[in-house]
């Protein structure tokens, strides 16, 4: 680290989806340029710039920035937070400093793009280096294309290309210290920017599990490498218990790269077996393959990528679709996995493929109704991500699951969740049923049902619709949209 040069003006750093200290290249610039850092988040007018996708995301980024400000405290340095359009916003520090470089890491949405196209030109009259960095990704969506020069629409060609030709950016360790502005600056109040629900706190159940930050996200990788990984290819699929990384909001704000995680992947000895490591960055890299898609195609979130799935008789129904988001299905997978989004902000990712299906296929609710509700539940909701894993259970989305695979939510539950720890979990008023009929209790004999303390249609739903006559009918419809 170079010497802190008291006489060098002041720098910027703005963080936005990045919000972490070790391998964050735009602050590292900052750093080594010498002279005062100046570490801003703005609070921008559209939502999903910097900001928080949804309700949930807001409990998670309040958190996050708190964190993130206590780390450059204790590197001599401070979070502002400030309000406004990131233009006024970073002229004015420029003015009130005289601040003369400027460093963020990119964003990849489509407006994130378009914004830090603009700014980039526009801000160049006021400082003398506007420069950006890679990071949050493992690779710059642009960069891959297929030999006949198309961006990807298959996973499998995707991982091979990204896996070959991949080159880590080097871990960088977060900064000790981070010499500071002397002159005092004004920063909003992070309570005053109200992320945090209230009245009702309906967040109060996510730090049961949850603890937003980078020094949570590094212990949060540390265990499971030392864990969970070891089994992960066979296990993954298993919602109870800690079967995954869980570092998917992590990711989402940034708190960890991917590249260290890549990095740290590859460097377990060979007592974990290859096929789970393996297993693990391909799921990694559909991320990466996700934000490839949106990268071209920015409607994702909205349009179906198969146009095909346009003439869908899609049913507008708010009371089903009201009973799927509170997770009263009477499906106890489907509803546990609802629950478990409510409680924690956060669905394993077999249940997410199975409520999913159930929404679109049983109850044949446009897929993107769904993508909403995630958008604004998921602590770890991703533009990208969240579009792409939608539109590929619709059936509609590149290298999607086929119309015809339509998951049967009990025998999900009987594969999955065998002794139903998962739906005793979440829907406690099935706990007392016997393992036989956890995923089933309408088929449940009158006495079992007693004796489990379960009136059907009162304590716990009876099926909204039974799902033979529903897999029937979605395959009707999908057949005659000619994708047989
Ligand atoms: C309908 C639906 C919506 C989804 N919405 C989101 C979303 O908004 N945000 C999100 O991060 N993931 C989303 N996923 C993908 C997946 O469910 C989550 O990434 C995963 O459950 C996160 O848990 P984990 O970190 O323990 O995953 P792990 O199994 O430990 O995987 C490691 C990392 O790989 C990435 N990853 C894994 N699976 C996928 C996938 N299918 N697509 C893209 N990236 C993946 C994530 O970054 C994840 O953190 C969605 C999946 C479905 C079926």
């Amino acid at each position: 680290m170079p010497k802190p040069d008291i006489t060098s003006p002041a720098s910027i750093v703005w963080f936005r989806r990045d919000l972490r200290l070790a391998d964050n290249l735009a602050l590292d610039a900052a750093c080594r340029r010498g002279g005062p850092v100046i570490c801003i988040f703005i609070r921008e007018p559209g939502d999903a710039l910097s900001g928080a996708n949804g309700a949930a995301q807001a409990w998670w980024l309040h958190h996050s920035l708190e964190r993130l400000d206590q780390a450059l405290r204790a590197c001599g340095n401070r979070l502002i937070l400030r309000t406004g359009s990131p233009e006024e916003v970073l002229s004015r520090i420029a003015d009130e400093t005289g601040a003369d470089c400027l460093f963020w890491n990119r964003r990849y949405d489509p407006d994130g793009i378009r914004a830090d196209t603009d700014l980039k030109s526009k801000l160049r009259e006021h400082f003398a280096r506007v420069e950006s960095f890679a990071g949050f990704l493992l690779h710059e969506p642009q960069r891959l294309l297929t030999k006949d020069g198309r961006p990807y629409q298959v996973y499998t060609p995707f991982w091979r290309a990204l896996e070959g030709s991949l080159i880590p950016l080097d871990p960088i360790p977060a900064p000790t210290a981070i010499q500071a502005v002397n002159t005092p600056m004004h920063s909003d109040s992070l309570d005053d920017w109200a992320l945090l629900p209230t009245k009702p706190d309906w967040a109060s159940r996510f730090s049961e599990v949850w603890t937003p930050g980078e020094a949570a996200a590094q212990s949060t990788l540390a265990e499971f490498l030392d864990g969970a990984i070891n089994g992960y290819k066979a296990r993954r699929d298993v919602p109870a218990g800690r079967t995954t990384s869980l570092l998917s909001p992590h990711l989402a704000f940034g708190e960890i790269s991917p590249h260290r995680i890549w990095h740290m992947v590859r460097a377990l000895p060979d007592t974990i077996p290859i096929d789970d490591t393996t297993h693990f960055l391909k799921e990694l890299v559909w991320r990466d393959f996700s934000w490839h898609l949106l990268f071209h195609r920015p409607d994702l979130a909205t349009t179906n990528l198969n146009a095909k799935f346009d003439a869908f008789p899609w049913q507008d129904n708010e009371m089903l679709l009201a009973q799927w988001h509170r997770g009263l299905t009477g499906y106890p997978i489907v509803d546990a996995g609802m629950r478990q989004l409510w409680r924690h902000g956060w669905m394993h990712n077999r249940v997410r493929m199975v409520v999913a299906s159930f929404l679109i296929k049983d109850l044949l609710i446009d897929w993107r109704h769904g993508e909403r509700w995630f958008r604004d539940t998921l602590v770890d909701a991703d533009q990208a991500s969240n579009a792409a894993s939608w539109q590929w259970v619709a059936g509609c989305g590149a290298d999607a699951a086929p119309y015809f695979r339509i998951f049967n939510p009990a025998k999900q539950g009987e594969t999955f969740d065998p002794d139903g720890a998962y739906i005793r979990a979440f829907c406690p008023e099935l706990a007392k049923l016997p393992d036989h009929y956890i995923h089933r209790p309408h088929e449940a004999p009158s006495e079992i049902l007693r004796s489990a303390g379960i009136t059907l249609g009162k304590t716990y739903p009876h099926p909204m619709i039974a799902h033979d006559f529903a897999r029937k009918r979605a395959l009707e419809i999908f057949q005659s949209l000619g994708n047989s």
